[in-house]
């Protein structure tokens, strides 16, 4: 780890940790995905581990936290059994200043989407360059799309004035969703109205989730060299 990325790893778990001090015991909790989200996970196992969190559990957003939280022993539920959250905590790609955001750089957007619906609270947690004047100027909006017409929906998006790119895995084959979906990353540059956007993405048949995140955050909390600020929309 470059010292710049152990800095940025700093702040992250800073935020990370404050927004844990919100849990209280008996709580139903979103857990996020991505390495901000996983510094979460990690410091809740050990307020369960010492005791002092109790009858606390989790609603993981990704098979991937899925597999963190059972290593490390935080008890697991699921919107079934509790279909409304308590208080999600996840990190966040880009985030605008009305507190909408740009996730799924993870590929976890859709579960995400969910369970922040689902939740009373969704507290996201992000280290400072992920603040933006404006959603698309850091980073593209992933879309999940179903693998059935997938290059249809590449040129829909295109025709929205998107530069649309497949996601590839490791292996350099498409990546592909907990849902088996595929992702396009699709940048429109900054974006002057969001919610247009999302309307137009949510009315396309094959299109499963966008990362477009809005009207869903109720706090922030943001870490950087100025220290860590707790936003509450
Ligand atoms: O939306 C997400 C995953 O789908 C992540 O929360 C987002 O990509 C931020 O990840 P990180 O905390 O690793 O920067």
């Amino acid at each position: 780890m470059t010292p710049d990325e152990s800095v940025v790893s700093s702040f992250k778990r800073a935020a990370a940790e404050r927004a844990v001090d919100f849990i209280q015991s008996g709580m139903v909790v979103g857990l996020g995905t991505g390495s901000t989200a996983a510094f979460a996970v990690r410091k809740l196992a050990v307020l369960l581990a010492e005791g002092t969190l109790k009858d606390v559990v989790g609603v993981p957003t990704s098979r991937t936290t899925e597999a963190l939280a059972t290593s490390l022993g935080v008890p697991l539920t699921t919107l079934d059994v509790h279909p409304v959250v308590d208080l999600t905590i996840d990190g966040a790609d880009e985030v605008a200043p009305d507190l909408s955001l740009i996730k799924g750089g993870g590929g976890a957007l859709l579960r995400e989407k969910i369970v922040a619906q689902a939740s009373r609270r969704e507290v996201i947690i992000v280290d400072a360059p992920k603040l933006s004047p404006r959603l698309g100027t850091k980073w593209p909006v992933p879309v999940e799309v179903l693998p059935f017409g997938w290059r249809s929906q590449s040129l829909f998006l295109e025709s929205l004035g998107a530069r649309v790119t497949v996601r590839l895995a490791l292996d350099g084959a498409p990546f592909h969703t907990d849902q088996g979906n595929v992702v396009l990353d699709c940048d429109f540059g900054p974006i002057n109205d969001a919610a247009a956007l999302a309307a137009r993405l949510d009315s396309r048949a094959g299109v499963m989730a966008h990362g477009l995140f809005l009207n869903l955050t109720t706090d922030l909390v943001v870490a950087g060299p100025d220290g860590i600020t707790h936003r509450v929309r």
